[in-house]
């Protein structure tokens, strides 16, 4: 039998998801994403359509956790249960954005790690986490998400129309954030949390925007496929590797702004990598890193 906690620590930890997806849009200059100064390569949606996104989605980032603190049963009924719940912010985020795509992904990440995250938190003594701690919330979300990729994936044959996830998946295998989240999110526990712990001191702008090529330069991005096709997205993965090495000079914003011009004139948006960056902010809010 698990012990409900009041509502308090609750709301803590959805204040941190809802900090996550702010910072993740204000951070500027990003390539090809909207920021603070442009719409990247984006040309239906701006600064304000976030903001828009972000107050529509809020509600629901506590509700994930409430749910995940209040479930009982098995962690496949949980994913279900958060499956229906998050349905309702996906419309809701369409409302608020004149239907247009800002989280997506960024919503269903958000609602498994934070009911994942409800679920794991019993006392508010564990509050601020530790890195075990969110390793605790990595694997329940595993459990959570077993079967994600074969139950989504089968039978797309037969569907009348198609995502741009599940028509990357028929034609290259891709399994895009489904596949992410069936794994437990390897690329938060593995590339993302260990670089933003080892460089905690770090002015947190700079050290965000070098995450996110960290990001670009590892993740299998859909949206970049989907926009530019597997040779694009295997030329921004090496830039972006580049780009890292070339910030050493110090000069990190100054090329950021000169990159951001050639994906928004190649019309590529890195959409997957910020979601994972909100996501990695996230838990390095719960951990207290900055
Ligand atoms: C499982 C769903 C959430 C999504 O399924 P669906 O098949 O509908 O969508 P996908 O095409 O698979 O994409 C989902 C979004 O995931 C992001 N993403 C892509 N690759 C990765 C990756 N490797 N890692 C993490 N995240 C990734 C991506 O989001 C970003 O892109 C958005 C813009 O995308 P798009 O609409 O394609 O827009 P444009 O390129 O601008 O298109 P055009 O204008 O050119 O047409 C941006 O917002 C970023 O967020 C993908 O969009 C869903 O089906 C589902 O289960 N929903 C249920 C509700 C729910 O979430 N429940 C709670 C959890 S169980
Ligand atoms: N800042 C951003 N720009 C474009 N797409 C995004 N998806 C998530 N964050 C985004």
């Amino acid at each position: 039998m698990t012990m409900n906690l009041t509502n308090e620590p609750l709301t803590y930890i959805a204040n941190q998801a809802e900090k996550a997806l702010l910072y993740e849009v204000a951070l500027s200059p990003k390539p090809g994403l909207v920021d603070r100064y442009n719409s990247g390569a984006h040309d239906d949606m701006d600064f304000y359509t976030f903001i828009e996104s972000i107050v529509s989605l809020t509600p629901y980032l506590l509700q994930y956790v409430q749910l995940g603190n209040e479930h009982e049963g098995s962690p496949i009924e949980l994913f279900d249960k958060v499956r229906k719940l998050g349905m309702q912010a996906e419309k809701a985020m369409l409302k608020a954005t004149k239907n247009i795509n800002t989280h997506k992904g960024a919503n269903f990440s958000f609602a498994v790690l934070l009911a994942a995250t409800g679920f794991y938190v019993n006392h508010a003594e564990q509050l601020p986490f530790t890195e075990k701690d969110t390793e605790k919330v990595f694997a329940y979300a595993k459990a959570m998400s077993h079967g994600l990729v074969t139950h989504d994936f089968a039978n797309l044959d037969a569907k009348p129309a198609l995502s741009y996830g599940e028509k990357l998946f028929l034609e290259y295998g891709i399994t895009g954030i489904r596949g992410e989240a069936e794994a437990g999110y390897p690329i938060l526990s593995e590339l993302v949390l260990p670089f933003l712990r080892a460089n905690r001191n770090r002015p947190t702008e700079e050290l965000l925007l070098e995450n996110l090529l960290l990001l670009m330069s590892e993740v299998e991005d859909a949206n970049i496929i989907h926009r530019g096709g597997i040779a694009s997205w295997q030329l921004v993965k090496s830039e972006a590797k580049q780009l890292l090495q070339d910030s050493k000079e110090g000069n990190l914003k100054e090329l950021l702004y000169h990159y951001d011009e050639i994906l928004i004139q190649r019309h590529l948006s890195p959409g997957g990598a910020a979601d994972l960056l909100a996501l990695g902010i996230f838990f390095a809010k719960l951990e207290n890193l900055f």
